[in-house]
């Protein structure tokens, strides 16, 4: 009863995917007459049960692309299909509405509605679909049950916390059991340890429900934490798609890199010894774990995360160089070190229990291997703590 809606032109299939927008295009023009082209050729494709992180800076396109879904933003170009049926068509003049998508929605400007009691606020995307009151009922008891806010059912949203407002969101956004889910930034608006306590949650909800997720954010511990799938984008283009370890691991760009957390970038130049890609560097030639895409000679950067290096470890695994320690910032579970090592400045994080002392001479262990290596694009990154304070 809830899923017999008019939801566009071609028939559904059952192995047709649950997402797949082609070509899309969304400019806008601001009030200065310059043209912003928000998304720009987009193609995705999402499956069943999926979790999909759309992440990157803010103006990058993301709420753009996830409202062209929704149905609440038209796109200037391409075409979207939900279950295999065309929802929009620039073409063909296809654009149906939100309320024709069957999609659940958990967006930042969405807020409870505060004259409605918990139960009504969720119970309504069910009334709206012309559901039975007795389907509404168990519904909502059961969902307002997997959130863990029975107890506060007859409550008006004034009258309960913020993380309970959460879950009430959460609770209307899945409520219809639709197959699709889009959320904007839905835990932007609480404290941190909150925000982790939640996104567990939903995690944990996802998975039990298994419904597809596109989720919109531009914390990258958040996308790794939730996603199947991350999708990163930088000025309205996909600059990398993938599983989060992989996107982590093997950044296909320095953006990739930089956005997904604090890096050294090591200047080097792809080599090639015994038939196998490696990278010289001012700190020596390393070989590349698979074959890398630039060219014999070519500009890279050796991308190595803080947790790859280590500290005084004589004997240890990899290659060892002599640096200095220019700064050191505790940060609980681990000691964040800045050294130089010859011009090279590095990151590291240490977590054994040693003393260590600024100006003190310390070997540093690096990767035997290069496992991420990137085209240089020429710009540093301004992020690494205490570059200011180094001597
Ligand atoms: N209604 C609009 N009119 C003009 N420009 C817009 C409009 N909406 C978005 N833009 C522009 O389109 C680009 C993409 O915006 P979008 O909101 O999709 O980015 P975002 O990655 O979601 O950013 P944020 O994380 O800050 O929400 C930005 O440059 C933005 O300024």
């Amino acid at each position: 009863m809830l899923r017999d809606g008019d939801v566009g032109g071609r028939p559904s299939s059952e192995t047709a995917p649950i997402v797949a927008g082609r070509g899309l295009r969304r400019t806008y023009r601001r009030r200065d007459g310059e043209e912003v082209r928000a998304i720009d050729g987009i193609d995705v494709e999402f499956g069943a049960g999926e979790f999909v992180v759309l992440l990157g800076p803010s103006g990058c396109g993301k709420t753009t692309l996830l409202r062209c879904l929704a149905g609440l933003e038209s796109p200037d170009a391409g075409a979207i299909s939900l279950r295999g049926s065309t929802v929009f068509d620039a073409e063909a003049s296809v654009d149906l509405p939100p309320e024709k998508r069957r999609a659940g929605m958990m967006f930042q400007s969405y807020a409870l509605w505060p004259h409605m009691t918990v139960q009504d606020n969720v119970a309504y995307p069910l009334k709206v679909r012309r559901a039975g009151s007795a389907e509404i009922r168990a519904r909502v008891d059961e969902v307002l049950r997997l959130v863990g806010c029975a107890a506060i059912a007859e409550q008006y949203p004034g009258e309960i916390s913020g993380g309970q407002q959460q879950r009430v969101a959460l609770a209307r956004a899945v409520v219809a059991r639709d197959d699709l889910v889009l959320f904007d930034e839905p835990l932007s608006n609480v404290d941190a340890q909150l925000r982790e306590t939640l996104r567990t949650e939903l995690s944990i909800l996802q998975r039990a429900l298994g419904f597809t997720a596109v989720y919109v954010t531009h914390d990258q511990s958040e996308a790794l934490a939730l996603a199947d799938t991350v999708i990163v984008l930088n000025q309205g283009r996909i600059a990398q798609i993938g599983p989060p370890a992989d996107i982590y691991r093997h950044p296909a760009s320095a953006y990739v890199a930089r956005f997904m957390g604090p890096v050294n970038e090591i200047p080097g130049r792809l080599t090639r010894r015994e038939g196998k890609d490696s990278v010289t560097t001012s700190l020596g030639t390393f070989d590349a774990t698979r074959p890398l895409p630039s060219d014999l000679g070519s500009d890279v950067l050796l991308v190595l995360r803080p947790s790859e290096l280590s500290v005084g470890t004589v004997g240890a695994a990899g290659r060892q160089v002599e640096a200095t320690i220019r700064s050191l910032q505790f940060q609980g579970d681990y000691v964040e070190v800045l050294v130089t090592a010859g011009q090279q400045e590095l990151l590291i994080r240490d977590r054994s229990d040693q003393i260590l002392q600024v100006g003190q001479s310390v070997l540093v262990t690096l990767p035997g291997v290069a496992r991420a290596v990137v085209p240089d694009d020429g710009l540093r990154p301004t992020r690494l703590p205490f570059t200011d304070e180094a001597a």
